[in-house]
């Protein structure tokens, strides 16, 4: 009995505190649902009593009327900070519950249909604010609520969301800090936060501050990045455009072209351009450079030259476009030499025809007066096509040329309608000084090692959020560009350069022909300046010339065997001052054409290392040191100080001259020299 009592007792309880849940439950789900009702009731109640007051009065339904419409643009200018629904919204139930109140006020609540458009209208109206709280509450909090819990947690609490613009895979939000409490560098700081909390990556999320306020900027946000997907090369994207027209390399994460620009262009405010491409091993430098070099290359009115120390490995299908094209070592410098010399040249073709800059005009033959060398009308002179000089894996050849002559180049090549275009290996400052690095402001900026950002990238481009350590060497083709001509709101944009596979090998060829029958070659003042400081060194392209892939390559190759790099190591181990045992009295090593056992004469010695010296020069080896006479001193008996001595006999008399590097001396050519 007591267990069944119990029982009982339980059941009963339970269904009284079932009962009295249910209805509390309902209640307290109805109450937020209450006010838009109350409010209703009270604009009836307060219609029927403000009628009792105002019933016959002209002034009052004056006075009413207008306080429904000033109330109503009080609502309106009140609500300018909420969304534009729910002004609208309250805009309307504001205007009708004040129109109703007046004419209630005035004529009666029972008065016409001032009865039905208060059931009817005021239950539509508080329904609607139902609808509008119902739907809220099921979709989590409000977007505001939201932005502000998101700014909280990343230390930003009092900064405040204003206008926002949501496309597709974008929302660009405008933000204002508080006054004299935070900057946009704490914005800056604040990024990696922003993006953790949404659950980003941290290039989704950037900032892009006010340069007018330190307080202001807009904030980006992209979700879903666009660029996973690898986007394959499949050829140039203007074939016989101009150099000047934009070279179009990838795209960016919004699916917008990613494109620079060489030359300079007045109307845009902007000077010619040199670029860096930096980038960690497997950043994608290879397939970047092929990208820039393809759009180059299959431009009307531009030549290029390039110095490759990895033997053309991603170039080769390309090397019948290039206008002169070498390997490191003495071809480089031989290159680097030649450039020097040709920069004024140009330049001053350039301002004897009055171009303040490089124009696709100035490519083309002189037919225009005002562009003449001759006081007498238009001169005819053949064009001068822009030029490319392209320095690939460029740490050492840099290092050798020092910072001065680099940063003089550099200077002078914009005047000269030249762009340089320098790639590295590893992007630090152990690679390149800081003076060096300065003349190259322009940069594409690959996935690199985090400590080396600030190497590629300007301090403000990583404050808005660029962070090319994020990638490495995960996110081949990723990088950030930051030249002239592109819009600085871009700068810390991330975009995807195209990938070059082997389907496209075939697709290069064929431009690189193309290039051969339809590309610039190189004018006369440029060509005859090169000759001038390297001779043979330099043939450049000749119109419909096909010197094979395979001839310039084992030409090169023969140098390679001469030239420094390979034999530094070697050197090392010399002591330079060592005579060499074989200088002995009656020593028979072989000499050039003379007959074993023969002791040559001073006079015969010099006459055979003048024939060496021609003999660098008819293969095409223009900078000569020490090191590249080692065969030579071997066969011939001679020692490097005895070398070194007639070097600089040599340079005396003109035959050679003195390059940047110490011990390494230019050959002049013979015509030069003559
Ligand atoms: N834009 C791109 N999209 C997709 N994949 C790419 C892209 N660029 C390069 N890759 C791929 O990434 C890998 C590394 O590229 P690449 O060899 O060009 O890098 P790298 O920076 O030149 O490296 P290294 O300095 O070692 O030569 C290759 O497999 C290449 O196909």
């Amino acid at each position: 009995m007591a267990a069944l009592a119990t029982f009982n007792n339980g059941r009963s309880g339970s269904g009284r505190v079932g009962g009295s849940g249910i209805g509390g439950y309902l209640v307290r789900r109805a109450m937020p649902h209450l006010p838009p009702w109350l409010g209703v009731g009270g604009v009836g109640i307060a219609g029927s009593g403000a009628h009792l007051m105002w019933a016959d009065s002209v002034g009052a339904g004056v006075g009413l009327t207008l306080s429904a419409v000033a109330l109503t643009g009080a609502t309106w200018w009140a609500g300018r900070e909420t969304s534009p629904q729910r002004r609208l919204h309250s805009a309307i139930t504001v205007a009708a519950g004040s129109s109703w109140f007046a004419g209630a006020a005035l004529a009666g609540p029972l008065a016409g249909i001032l009865p039905d458009t208060f059931l009817m209208g005021g239950a539509v109206l508080a329904l609607s604010w139902n609808v509008r709280m119902a739907l809220r509450t099921s979709d989590g909090p409000v977007a505001g609520s939201a932005d502000k819990s998101l700014l909280e947690k990343v230390g930003l609490a009092k900064a405040k969301i204003g206008r926002t613009e949501v496309e597709p895979n974008r929302v660009t939000a405008s933000l204002a800090l508080e006054a004299g409490e935070q900057t946009n560098d704490d914005v800056a700081r604040a990024l990696v936060r922003i993006a953790s909390a949404l659950d980003l990556p941290q290039s989704a999320v950037r900032y892009q501050a006010d340069p007018d306020s330190a307080r202001r900027g807009e904030l980006v946000i992209v979700p879903k990045d666009m660029l996973t997907e690898p986007q394959e090369w499949e050829g140039p994207s203007n074939v016989g455009g101009s150099i000047m027209d934009p070279l179009v390399i990838g795209r960016y994460d919004d699916g917008s072209p990613l494109q620079i620009w060489l030359p300079g262009d007045p109307a845009a405010g902007r000077n010619a351009q040199h670029f860096l491409i930096a980038g960690g091993t497997g950043s994608g430098k290879g397939d970047t450079a092929l990208n820039v070099q393809t759009e180059i290359l299959s431009r009307r009115d531009v030549i290029m030259w390039l110095s490759d120390p990895k033997s053309f490995q991603d170039f080769r299908p390309l090397l019948p476009a290039y206008d002169w094209a070498v390997e490191g070592g003495s071809g480089t410098e031989a290159m680097v030499a030649a450039l020097q010399h040709v920069i004024p040249a140009r330049t001053g073709w350039l301002g004897k025809h009055s171009y303040r800059q490089w124009t696709p005009q100035a490519a083309e033959q002189q037919t225009d007066p005002t562009h003449s060398c001759r006081p007498d009308g238009a001169c005819g002179c053949e064009g001068m096509p822009y030029m490319v000089a392209w320095m690939e894996e460029a740490a050492n050849t840099l290092r050798n040329l020092g910072d001065d002559a680099f940063t003089g180049i550099a200077q002078e090549a914009r005047s000269a309608g030249c762009s340089l275009i320098v790639s590295l290996q590893r992007p630090s400052y152990d690679q390149m000084s800081t003076s060096t690095r300065a003349s190259l402001p322009s940069v594409i900026a690959l996935g690199c090692d985090p400590r080396d950002e600030g190497f590629s990238l300007p301090e403000a481009v990583i404050n808005a959020g660029a962070h090319p350590g994020a990638w490495g060497n995960r996110r081949p083709g990723y990088c950030y560009v930051v030249a002239g001509g592109i819009d600085p709101d871009r700068y810390a944009a991330p975009g995807r350069t195209q990938q070059f596979t082997q389907a496209a090998t075939a697709v290069m060829e064929m431009l690189a022909q193309w290039a051969v029958r339809n590309g610039a070659t190189a004018d006369p003042i440029t060509a005859w300046a090169a000759k001038a400081i390297v001779g043979r060194a330099y043939t450049g392209r000749q119109a419909e010339e096909t010197e094979s892939a395979d001839m310039q390559h084992d030409h090169d190759g023969e140098e390679e065997l001469v030239d420094g790099e390979q034999l530094d190591a070697e050197d090392a181990a010399i002591d330079p001052d060592a005579e060499l045992p074989a200088a002995a009295e009656g020593d028979d090593a072989p000499l050039f054409g003379q007959p074993t056992g023969h002791k040559p004469s001073p006079d015969e010695a010099r006459q055979l290392f003048a024939r060496a010296l021609d003999e660098f020069e008819q293969q095409g080896q223009m900078v000569v040191g020490p090191k590249d006479f080692m065969d030579w001193c071997d066969a011939n008996g001679y020692s490097r100080p005895w070398v070194s001595a007639r070097l600089k006999d040599a340079a005396m008399e003109g035959r050679l001259e003195p390059t940047n590097q110490t011990g390494r001396w230019r050959i002049v050519p013979v015509l030069a020299a003559a």
